[in-house]
């Protein structure tokens, strides 16, 4: 048998693969060339055509470079136009791989070529599609036709290209009375399938448009309206499901695009393992963020132990954030002094619940209710120093006091009491009667010179401070007094945990609370103070778009092939000078720049047309509520797997996280076939998942490999080093894949230090560096990733490490899709012990 034959039969040992390994071994394994040479020739076309649209988008933008009308209506055209001929632009490049990879011949007679772009034939209107996009409702039977259910397709042809050329081709019959004619010419496109899943990996999640499964690209296509929840097992393709849906909705949805799509990670190792997905479709109007990181300004870096991060993450928090505000608005206990004009101004107890009451009367929040606060005191205080002027200008009658010359003018000695009573100078000049000095104007110029008053000033902000959520969470944290305070359904305990001083940033389970605490307080006063900086930030902004024009010139002039005519290059290639950055940046000055992702990301208001949860099971409660403002529409997909929840703030209940939000109206989907861990490795994985919940089933592997996890076991004391020994041989057995080492939270530091001596190309730490070789990770970093092999150090300690050890030990065990191996201190944790995963001899240690 041919090399690459046992390769093939090597994964075609899972029963459902047998039939295509044997239709393939009947068909005499043979390629027909002149089959391969007519979709080398279709496929050559296609190219051509590609790179004759590229090179008439590189030539509009050109165009639209060059226009000079200053008009703000031009300006805001050639904005759209740029973004329109960038986007096209960026469509096309990312075609680039893979543009044609199927070929539906239909019952009907024609056919349709499916690939990652639509192309339309314009030399006829009429005529289908050259190629159909893989979005396209056209496209769909290339993923979900059967020949139980053939959805008018005869054949299915999987068309695989490397570089521009098809290099193989994989024919399915859909139609029975074709598959005899074709003498068992039969059922191949798994084929296609199993060489993804068998794929080395690089570090970088892949899109799989060529060979998605009927299961997904239901759930992709699915109604985007409302909440769809999709559940599946490790490997059932969650994630990827999650990218394609994002892709397919901004295609068939275009209006989504103007409000993007939030796609929402555990961390961001994640986000980067799955950044090129989207882009790689074509699709830029998306933002990939974790929840730490949707609060413009706030760069969630610090580190927290779970327990804190639990407490954070508790539904209690909206009254503990929503009590804290209140804390801030309650009765100085007393009546309260300011000094003015040399002697003290009072605020009764009463007073003051009779300004917060004016200021709390209506729908608004702190900050804003601070204003009519500040309103009603300062009328207040006005007409104390009202009453003292006139205590000491009128007489107890309410007439004049007589100022010396007995007219009922003002003498000397008033002037000076008044000056001393905090009275302003400049009003007594033309002042002839004392009833005169407390008009309309006078009181108004009386109550500016209170409201100047640092006095004052310092008395309001302390009876009624203007608060930023940043300040308030951080007084909160740093107060046992006002944890008591807001917090009574916490713990002494509890209550401890949240317990910090002032300063060292925010951890990811801070930012929902500061979200929380935004929506009570409102703008605070710092942001009149921010317009005042407006200036210099324009300034910055001016700066900002000569670079982005710089930008823009060097990207269409100097990386580009553009549509050049005679003598225009020379003129081009100098386009920097001709249009000159700062021209360019003028023509940008009115509309902005910044694409849908840039701007969501900077805004917190920001209100996306769809979002998307990965690893949704992680997630608290008080992050969700965060999301859900994120997401008025509740138009959300929402991944994961709640056998896999690591975080203690997690859910183990879909029911439980969404009805406080949606009620019932949630759809629930589910994946069940895995497509990275093959069967030997699932069935280890099978038993830890029956003690960890009997009732839960783990998904139906799609192929075996034929090879069996091992564990191996080390004393306590030589755990790192036998650790370094084994890494540096896997790692030496497999140079061409990707291998991790899974350890303990506890551990990492440690293990780190002994593996690199041995394996110096590990990456590891904060955010290591997933394109590296060997990785060493926690579980919660691991979580949503794969490699080709893994190396689990200590499940026991992973095990203990938190009341979801069980939990973190799934995760940890699904990552590989070739090879897993477990190394023990000691006796190995009785959920390991089992016959799925066999002691390694000692020859192998
Ligand atoms: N139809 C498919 N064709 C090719 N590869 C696929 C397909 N479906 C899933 N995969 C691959 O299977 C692997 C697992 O997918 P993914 O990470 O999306 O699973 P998941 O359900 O999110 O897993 P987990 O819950 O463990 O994070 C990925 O490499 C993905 O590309």
């Amino acid at each position: 048998m041919k090399k690459e034959l046992r390769w093939f039969a090597d994964f075609c040992y899972f029963d459902k693969f047998r039939s295509s390994y044997n239709n393939y071994i009947s068909r005499g394994g043979q390629l027909s060339n002149s089959e391969l040479e007519l979709e080398q020739e279709y496929v050559a076309m296609l190219y051509q055509r590609v790179d004759e649209l590229r090179e008439q988008a590189s030539g509009r933008l050109t165009g639209v470079l060059r226009e000079n009308d200053g008009t703000r209506q031009a300006r805001v055209e050639r904005e759209s136009a740029f973004a329109r001929y960038t986007e096209r632009v960026a469509r096309l490049d990312a075609a680039e791989n893979g543009l044609c990879f199927g070929r539906l011949d239909l019952r009907a007679g024609g056919r349709h070529y499916i690939g990652r772009i639509g192309i339309l034939d314009d030399s006829d209107e009429d005529a289908d599609p050259l190629l159909v996009d893989w979005r396209a409702p056209a496209a769909r039977p290339f993923y979900v036709a059967t020949a139980a259910a053939p959805e008018g397709v005869r054949r299915r042809r999987h068309i695989t290209t490397r570089h521009r050329r098809v290099v193989d081709l994989d024919d399915e019959i859909l139609d029975s009375e074709a598959l005899d004619t074709a003498g068992g010419e039969g059922l191949i496109g798994e084929a296609a399938l199993l060489a993804a899943v068998n794929a080395g990996r690089t570090g970088r999640m892949r899109d799989i448009v060529e060979t998605l499964q009927a299961e997904q690209d239901e759930i992709i296509r699915s109604d985007h309206r409302g909440v769809l929840v999709v559940q599946g097992g490790p490997g059932t393709g969650k994630t990827a499901v999650a990218l394609h849906r994002a892709a397919y909705l901004l295609y068939t949805h275009r209006r989504l695009a103007g409000r993007g799509v939030l796609v929402v990670g555990p961390n961001a190792t994640f986000l980067r393992y799955i950044g090129q997905v989207l882009p790689g479709l074509g699709e830029t109007n998306v933002l990939l963020s974790t929840v730490g990181g949707l609060f413009p300004g706030v760069e969630a870096r610090r580190a927290e132990p779970p327990a804190v991060a639990e407490v954070k993450g508790r539904a209690l928090m909206v009254e503990v954030v929503a009590a804290a505000v209140r804390d801030r608005q309650a009765p100085p206990g007393g009546p309260v002094e300011i000094p003015y004009g040399g002697e003290a101004l009072r605020l009764e107890e009463e007073d003051y619940r009779r300004a917060a009451a004016v200021a709390l009367s209506g729908p608004v929040l702190h900050n804003q209710a601070r204003r009519i606060f500040v309103r009603e005191v300062l009328d207040l205080l006005t007409r104390q120093v009202a009453e003292r002027i006139e205590a000491v200008v009128l007489d107890d009658g309410g007439r004049p006091l007589d100022g010396g010359d007995g007219q009922g003018v003002l003498g000397e000695a008033d002037v000076r009491a008044l000056l001393a009573a905090g009275y302003p100078e400049d009003l007594l000049d033309s002042t002839e009667e004392a009833r005169s000095l407390l008009d309309e104007s006078d009181l108004a110029d009386l109550r500016g010179e209170l409201a100047a008053s640092a006095d004052v000033r310092t008395a309001l902000a302390e009876l009624w401070p203007s608060l930023t959520p940043q300040r308030l969470l951080e007084d909160l944290f740093a107060d046992p007094r006002r944890l008591a305070s807001a917090a009574p359904g916490l713990t002494e305990e509890e209550r401890s945990l949240l317990l910090r001083a002032p300063g060292g940033g925010w951890s990811p389970a801070d930012v929902p609370l500061l979200d929380e605490a935004t929506e009570l307080l409102g703008e605070d006063d710092r942001a009149a103070a921010a317009q005042a900086k407006a200036g210099a930030r324009a300034a910055a902004e001016r700066r900002e778009q000569i670079a982005y024009a710089r930008g823009v010139l060097d990207i269409t002039i100097g990386s580009r092939s553009v549509d050049l005519q005679e003598g225009d290059e020379a003129e081009i290639l100098t386009a920097a000078d001709l249009l000159g950055e700062e021209a360019l940046a003028e023509r940008h000055e009115v509309v902005t720049h910044r694409t849908v992702a840039e701007r969501a990301a900077a805004d917190r208001t920001w209100t996306f047309g769809h979002v998307i949860v990965d690893e949704a099971q992680e997630l608290s409660a008080m992050a969700w509520r965060l999301l859900m403002r994120r997401c008025p529409s509740r138009s959300m997909t929402i991944v994961g797997d709640v056998a896999q929840t690591g975080d203690a703030a997690g859910t183990s209940s879909w029911e439980r996280v969404l009805r406080p939000h949606v009620g019932d109206r949630w759809r629930l989907a589910q994946l069940t076939v895995n497509y990275r861990t093959p069967a030997e490795i699932m069935a280890v994985a099978a038993d830890l998942l029956a003690a960890l919940d009997p009732g839960l089933r783990p998904p139906r592997s799609v192929r075996e490999t034929g090879r069996s996890p091992w564990r191996l076991a080390a004393a306590p004391a030589d755990l790192p080093e036998v650790l370094a020994e084994v890494t540096a041989r896997e790692a030496a057995a497999h140079d061409d894949g990707r291998l991790a080492v899974i350890v303990p939270d506890a551990r990492l530091a440690e293990l780190a230090a002994v593996v690199t001596a041995a394996v110096p190309e590990l990456a590891y730490g904060a955010d290591p560096d997933l394109e590296r070789r060997v990785v060493m990770l926690t579980v919660r970093q691991a979580k949503g990733l794969e490699f080709d092999s893994v190396l689990i150090a200590d499940p026991a300690a992973i095990l203990a490490a938190s009341p979801r050890g069980r939990n973190d030990l799934y995760v940890a065990l699904t990552r590989a899709t070739q090879r897993l191996g477990i190394l023990h201190p000691g006796p190995p944790p009785a959920e390991l012990a089992g016959p799925s995963v066999p002691e390694l001899g000692a020859d192998r240690a």
